[in-house]
């Protein structure tokens, strides 16, 4: 699935359905929860009814008035997926699903372009997020997206074994063709793309004119090296959670949390040769 950013318009979201009415079915679209938000967000669904998700996504998912907006959106939106978030624990899961969501994001602060904790301060360890967050869930019939610090399959394989449904990934598909950004060629020959988080003061100059003069930007702009086509790396990870699956004795997805424990480490592997990957 991929939650397509809220700053399409109607209009191209139209040509969008037209010129590729396969990729609607894995799609959401996404929305904050200003009253033009919600005006265009309608619009679109309205105007593209083959679309049947919807993401509400803001930063601060403690904001008083979310459980009212995600009801308002489900009274409008009956049979549509909601996805909404962002927050990181059990009681406002619960707000979040009573008021309509199906699917509520978690994660403050761990993305790999979010620098929320250092401006901020604020910010939960993910994981524990991600295991406070998916028992409430599933005790009310809910579920959890993981939102954000994965970079490895191997955190992916984490996520879902400490209870997520869903994993949302930017870095890792950062830099690929099919990825936004232009491609680059530097002197020394390199090929990169730009990667920018959407509290940047990239995005806010192109999405809002300029960061306006009472905020600051919670997020960076990085150059990423080119990646080519994004299928080698899905399959890498593909092959990665199989395995994990493996590991643990899981037949499928499904299986993973219930056979997953968790140990405290000091390192999770061996960068001897320096390298991760
Ligand atoms: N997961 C994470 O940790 C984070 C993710 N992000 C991502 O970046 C996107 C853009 O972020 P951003 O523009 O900062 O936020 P939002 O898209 O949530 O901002 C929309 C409006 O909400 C208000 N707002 C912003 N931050 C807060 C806050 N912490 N508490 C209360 N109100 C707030 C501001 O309104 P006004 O101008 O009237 O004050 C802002 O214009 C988000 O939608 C999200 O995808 C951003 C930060 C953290
Ligand atoms: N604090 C910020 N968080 C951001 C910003 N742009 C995106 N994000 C969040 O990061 C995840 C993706 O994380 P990754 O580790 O997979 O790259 C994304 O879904 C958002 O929740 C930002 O500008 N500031």
């Amino acid at each position: 699935m991929t939650a397509v950013h809220k700053y399409y318009s109607v209009d191209e979201w139209k040509a969008f359905a037209q010129s590729s009415p396969e990729a609607l079915d894995f799609v959401t679209v996404s929305s904050g929860t200003s009253e033009d938000d919600i005006k265009r967000l309608s619009s679109i669904v309205n105007e593209v009814p083959g679309i049947s998700g919807i993401t509400l996504d803001i930063a601060n998912g403690y904001q008083d008035s979310f459980p009212d907006i995600i009801a308002r959106v489900r009274d409008a939106f009956p049979k549509h997926t909601i996805v909404a978030g962002n927050v990181v624990t059990g009681e406002v899961v619960e707000d979040l699903i009573r008021a309509g969501a199906d699917v509520v994001k978690v994660g403050l602060g761990p993305g790999s372009v979010c620098i929320t904790r250092i401006k901020t301060g604020v910010g939960y360890p993910q994981l524990s997020a991600v295991l406070e967050c998916s028992e409430v869930a599933h005790e009310m019939g809910g579920h959890i997206m993981a939102d954000g610090g994965c970079t490895c399959p191997g955190d992916i394989a984490k996520a879902l074994g400490g209870g997520a449904d869903f994993v949302m990934l930017g870095g890792m598909l950062a830099g690929h063709d099919q990825s936004g950004g232009e491609l680059r060629t530097k002197e020394d020959g390199t090929k990169v793309k730009t990667f920018y988080g959407m509290s940047s003061e990239t995005a806010m100059s192109k999405h809002a004119g300029q960061v306006a003069s009472y905020r600051t930007a919670e997020g960076k702009s990085v150059e990423v090296p080119y990646r080519g086509d994004v299928t080698d790396t899905l399959q890498d990870i593909l092959g990665g959670l199989r395995s994990t699956c493996t590991y643990v004795g899981a037949a499928k997805l499904a299986e993973l949390a219930p056979r997953t424990t968790f140990i405290r480490v000091q390192h999770q592997a061996n960068y001897f040769y320096g390298t991760k990957h």
